[in-house]
């Protein structure tokens, strides 16, 4: 379990508790900060009149896999299967959610949890509604409560690795929460502080990049102190080296027994687990879609092609791809292209503009400014190809991305399933065409063991460079928000701040 060295002061686990202790089924009552009550969660009539055949039907059916350690009965908190079966709340929370036809899996199965309070942990696909997973019970937590707020003290935390991903959970529940009585503020670096420090003094529920955060909390212009549900999105890069120590000293003031954690992902490799358990208490592990010790899933919708070449016969080939998605079409499909340096990007980048594509780039050597303005472009359509770095591999929800390509393979086969996750969401299919050298041979194992779960064919020439899986593939776990300057050092890697 939890290493000794990455228990905080504050971070210690409780003590497992004895039967007596553990929570009745529906009055899951407990202390918030002291000053309040929450998490009382019972289901709905109309879901506790469905038979347990029902139930248990859709969970073999969506292959869901509830692990609780306080208690074997997973069967406590049955999934809510409609919208109808959400438990009230005033405030017009759920008007939103009827443009969906019902809840995700990983929505209908974490949410009784969350509303019962209890630290949870979804694994679920790219693209299968995680967001509102968590922050719907965020929301209505929110809302729900009774105690007054002061000022900079925001309730609700929410850690995201890049600056384009907090913005758009930020949309995300501004939509659904509405400004006004949720309070919601997005806090991220490569942009001024003063607006953010003013918007502090209202929020409620601060969605940000660690960076940025620690900074506005160092400096006293926040006060984590009354935080009573955090989450961490993307999880597992959020506990990988590149964030881990920042994320420690942010969670500090808000000791876990006094907060809800979550942690939502599409991936969740071994490496990261313990430390995650020393961020939580009796967590609720939810996995939909198989094995959570198994490989790494990649969404079973997005069909996969692997392009084993020379590395001289990328460009040629990337134009060639180009060209058949986007000329001679009315409204040309929207391309996502991977490159895995920055500078990598650039020059790919200059090429297909070169060659008259509507092309535009994110990666971090652009301003802040430039990032929103170059993946609003993409969004609108107004470019229809984007050549970026693994800064836009994890949870960017851009509407109809047809097609990924992969020039450069990433540092990982997590980064990998990440990034041809930006195709293929919300129930659509998509197309993924990854250019594989010898280079990336180190990778072919792992590759192909996702290639296999997700029943895709494994071409001759990758299985040629082996199938043995490394156990560690990478100092720095992924390459997420990885930009490596070749000019300078061959491993200089940065986040956002
Ligand atoms: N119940 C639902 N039914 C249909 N679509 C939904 C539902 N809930 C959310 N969506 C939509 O599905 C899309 C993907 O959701 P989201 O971005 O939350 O995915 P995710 O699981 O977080 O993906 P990733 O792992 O890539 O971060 C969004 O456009 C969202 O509006």
């Amino acid at each position: 379990m939890g290493k000794r060295s990455h228990l905080e002061p504050t971070e210690q686990r409780p003590k497992k508790k004895s039967k007596s202790e553990k929570p009745e089924k529906a009055s899951k009552d407990k202390q918030d900060n002291g000053d309040e009550k929450t998490a009382s969660y019972s289901d709905a009539s109309a879901l506790s009149e469905i038979p347990q055949s029902d139930i248990d039907l859709f969970l073999t059916e969506n292959v869901i896999k509830i692990a609780d350690p306080s208690s074997p009965d997973a069967s406590q908190f049955r999934p809510i299967l409609s919208f109808d079966h959400l438990p009230e709340c005033d405030a017009g929370l759920y008007a939103q959610l009827k443009s969906f036809p019902k809840p995700t899996p990983i929505q209908s199965t974490t949410w009784p949890l969350l509303f019962a309070g209890r630290d949870v942990i979804g694994i679920a696909e790219t693209g299968s509604g995680k967001t509102l997973g968590f922050g719907l019970p965020c929301l209505k937590k929110l809302i729900d409560s009774k105690s007054s707020k002061k000022p900079c003290q925001p309730k609700a935390v929410i850690i995201s690795p890049t600056r384009e991903l907090a913005m758009q959970i930020y949309d995300q529940l501004v939509k659904f929460g509405g400004t006004e009585k949720t309070q919601v503020t997005c806090i991220y670096g490569g942009v001024g502080k003063d607006e953010q420090r003013r918007a502090l003094q209202k929020a409620a529920i601060v969605v940000a990049t660690p960076g940025r955060l620690k900074d506005l909390q160092s400096d006293g212009s926040i006060d984590l102190g009354k935080v009573n549900y955090l989450v961490l999105d993307e999880a597992d890069r959020m506990l990988d080296k590149g964030f881990e120590q920042d994320i420690k000293d942010i969670v500090k003031p808000m000791p876990v027994s006094r907060r809800q954690t979550v942690m939502f992902t599409a991936t969740w490799p071994r490496s990261v687990r313990d430390l995650a358990a020393t961020f939580m208490k009796t967590p609720v592990t939810v996995t939909i879609g198989g094995d959570p010790s198994a490989d790494p899933r990649a969404n079973l919708r997005i069909k996969q092609v692997i392009e084993v070449m020379d590395g001289r016969e990328k460009e040629g080939r990337l134009i060639q791809l180009l060209s058949k998605s986007q000329r001679g079409h009315q409204s040309p499909e929207k391309v996502l292209v991977f490159c895995l340096y920055k500078k990598e990007a650039m020059r790919i980048e200059n090429l297909i503009r070169n060659k008259g594509f509507a092309v535009a780039g994110i990666h971090g050597d652009l301003n802040q400014s430039d990032r929103f303005r170059n993946l609003d472009a993409f969004k609108k359509g107004n470019a229809t190809v984007l050549v970026a770095t693994d800064v836009a591999a994890r949870g960017l929800d851009i509407p109809n991305v047809k097609l990924v390509i992969n020039v450069t393979f990433p540092l990982t086969v997590e980064d990998y399933v990440h990034r041809i996750g930006r195709t293929g969401r919300a129930g659509a299919d998509g197309l993924a065409i990854t250019m594989f050298t010898e280079t990336d041979k180190g990778l072919s194992g792992g590759l192909i063991n996702v290639l296999k779960a997700a029943k895709q064919d494994v071409p001759e020439a990758l299985l040629k460079f082996g199938t043995t899986v490394k156990k560690k593939q990478h100092d720095v776990y992924g390459a997420f928000y990885k930009d490596v300057d070749m000019d300078k050092t061959a491993t200089k890697i940065t986040f956002d701040d």
